[in-house]
């Protein structure tokens, strides 16, 4: 019989190739650099790979995740792409995971088993968690990222080079919430505000900006009438929609202009007449909704009373599945999922009709909404195929990781000297790294105003990346999460972050903040300042990230006795302020060539390694438009 492997043995030499063929691998993502990784792994010689994915097939993949058929739409990613590369080579086992890569099925103790893991994802969270469980088991990871047509491959190995996260990763652009809530003038602010209200109705509506408490001290227009979920029934379910439409676009609307909220403005919002939005709402059409029915329907732009009804038809939709149903409160938003997308379309429109703002049609709408730049196939392939040279660097071991492999780039146009593919050194890991260097990290917020949960939910998981966080200020615990997690300390997440127990969180406080699931162990520093809603509308500024000095008021608050304090906090923090405008000096260079790199393709020279860094850390497969991010304030 032919040696299946005759050509590979020539091209790698039988010692690598041995290598190859013993090697077990992880692949993280089965989407469009996944797809194309995986193939490439196969024809490779790679014979033992695992590849976790959480999402089934949609029609929209197909166009570059060829390994999926219209036949494929509705199914596993992970379970489908095993099945196509395996034809391949039939020696070969593939194990397909459907599920979370942050789950705990695929933690510690799954990633111990491979030699190596490499990253075909599109999104920072599950890319700090899959970095944070290869430093954990010493594992190298190939990480990856495409944004059009740039594209950049990175090796990563506990101390030898830079983790993922030890260069500051930009934050999305985000919007006060008050421009949000009340006084929107651009169709990002009513997009932005369209996803809250989704979360409000349909998530965890305590995350929601639209939030409002109803034990309050100013009882809110709304949260009722919102909040009360209907009965199965068609007509509840109308009545519903009615109530919500009428509470968001009429009462809630005129009660703000009574409040003089837009004293000042050059045009006042109008709010919809009630009568109307009621009948709109028992027009509704389930799905396939009226608008779906036909051709090129999502370019079309709905007016007020399309929007309405499709505003109802979404909640029938949901309210009068047994499936969907369930899910109320704990819906997160997804841009490819119809129903989330019609609604927040139409609660973009009704509400740009309130402020007289553009209206977007469905597809507008979600590429705001998903902040998308069209994904290019042929970079895809370009960067899985440097992923795989890199893993042959790292099987060849002849050298330590840092020497072999290269940090490289894909570029529009092209260097000077016409490369379009740019290696560099890779750096060695960053002292000041919270996740592989210090394990200490700073961040300035309001201790008077921030509740835990919000601490929780916005800085250690949006921001840090802590996957099950369990908090300590000094010896006593006061929140932890995963399996036999205390639920009592729940009660904790309401507070204020200084009404907590043990003398609260105070302007120089130390929280130990711990995550079993990522072998994470950080030092919180926390201090006291109140920032201008303006300058810095997160509300809390995390390490080195401070804005310039302006925006830090001085602490008003002395440094806590009872808790335990490390060390002159305020002279620390007011240190940290002076140094704010070298910080922002130092970062924003890095930014410009960046940006030019992105828009005209390469007419500078190579990006510098730093400047690089900067779009690296922005590059990512559904990744964000420079000019026109939509990510706000809460929004993960
Ligand atoms: N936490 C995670 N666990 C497992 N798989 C993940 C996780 N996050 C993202 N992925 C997968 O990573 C892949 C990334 O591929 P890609 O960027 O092509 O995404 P896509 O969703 O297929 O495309 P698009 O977003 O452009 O529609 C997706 O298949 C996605 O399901
Ligand atoms: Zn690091």
């Amino acid at each position: 019989m032919a040696d299946r492997y005759a050509h590979l043995r020539a091209s790698l030499g039988d010692e690598l190739l041995a290598k190859v063929q013993a090697a077990k691998l992880l692949v993280v993502g089965a989407g469009g650099i996944g797809c194309e990784l995986l193939k490439n792994l196969v024809l490779t010689g790679f014979l033992n790979i695992h590849v976790v994915d959480l999402d089934i097939i949609d029609v929209s993949n197909l166009n570059r995740q060829f390994l999926f058929r219209q036949e494929h739409v509705g199914m596993s990613k992970s379970q489908v792409a095993a099945a196509a590369v395996k034809v391949f080579n039939p020696d070969a086992t593939i194990v397909a995971h459907h599920g979370n890569v942050k789950s705990p099925e695929f933690g510690l103790n799954f990633v111990a088993q491979f030699d190596l893991v490499l990253n075909a994802l599109d999104n920072v969270d599950a890319r700090r968690h899959v970095n944070r469980l290869c430093l954990a088991k010493d594992k190298p990871l190939i990480e990856s990222g495409t944004t059009g047509y740039l594209g950049q491959v990175t090796v990563i190995r506990k101390g030898e080079t830079e983790c993922y996260e030890c260069q500051p990763k930009p934050t999305q652009k985000s919007y006060p919430i008050c421009t949000i809530r009340s006084t929107p003038d651009k169709p990002v602010h009513c997009v932005v505000w369209a996803k809250e209200l989704f979360r409000l109705l349909f998530g965890r509506a305590e995350d929601s900006m639209l939030y409002e408490d109803p034990a309050g001290d100013e009882p809110s227009a709304y949260m009722a009438t919102v909040t009360a979920r209907p009965e199965a029934s068609a007509d509840a379910i109308t009545a519903y929609a009615a109530a919500v439409l009428v509470a968001q676009f009429e009462t809630e609307v005129a009660k703000r202009i009574g409040m003089d909220v837009y004293k000042g403005a050059k045009r006042l919002p109008e709010a919809v007449a009630g009568g109307a939005l009621r009948a709109l709402a028992a027009e509704y059409a389930q799905a396939p909704s009226r608008v779906a029915r036909k051709a090129g329907w999502d370019r079309d732009v709905w007016g007020v009373e399309e929007s309405a009804r499709e505003f109802s038809a979404c909640l029938h939709d949901v309210y009068s599945s047994a499936a969907l149903r369930e899910h109320v409160g704990s819906m997160e938003f997804d841009k490819d999922d119809k129903i989330a997308m019609r609604f927040v379309t139409a609660a973009c429109n009704l509400r740009s009709v309130v402020f007289h703002i553009p209206l977007q049609s469905y597809h507008d709408a979600k590429g705001i909404a998903g902040n998308i730049i069209a994904a290019i196939a042929t970079t895809n392939a370009i960067i899985a195929g440097l992923q795989v040279l890199e893993a042959l660097k790292i099987m060849r071991a002849a050298k330590p990781i840092r020497e072999a492999c290269n940090y490289v780039w894909c570029l529009r146009e092209g260097t000077r000297k016409g490369l379009l593919l740019q290696p560099t050194a890779l750096e060695p890991p960053s002292k000041g790294c919270f996740v592989c260097g210090t394990r200490t990290v700073d961040v300035h917020l309001d201790t008077a105003a921030l509740t835990f949960g919000e601490f929780v939910s916005r800085v250690l998981k949006s921001r840090l990346g802590v996957n099950e966080p369990s908090v300590s200020v000094g010896s006593s615990l006061i929140y932890e999460e995963g399996e036999d997690a205390a639920q009592g300390l729940r009660a904790n997440l309401p507070k204020r972050l200084r009404d907590l127990p043990g003398g609260g969180v105070t302007d120089g406080t130390s929280l130990s903040v711990e995550d079993f699931s990522q072998d994470l162990d950080v030092t919180v520093c926390v201090y006291h300042r109140v920032f201008d809603e303006e300058e810095v509308p997160d509300g809390f500024v995390v390490g080195g990230q401070m804005p310039v000095a302006s925006a830090a008021k001085p602490s008003a608050e002395p440094p806590s006795a009872e808790t335990g304090t490390n060390g002159a906090p305020a002279a620390a923090a007011a240190a940290a302020a002076a140094a704010v405008p070298a910080a922002a000096a130092a970062a924003a260079p890095t930014a410009q060539p960046a940006k030019r790199g992105r828009e005209d393709g390469g007419s500078e020279e190579p990006p510098s390694k730093r400047a690089a860094a900067t779009v690296a850390t922005a590059v990512d497969t559904t990744g964000g438009d420079d000019d026109d991010d939509v990510i706000c304030v809460g929004d993960d």
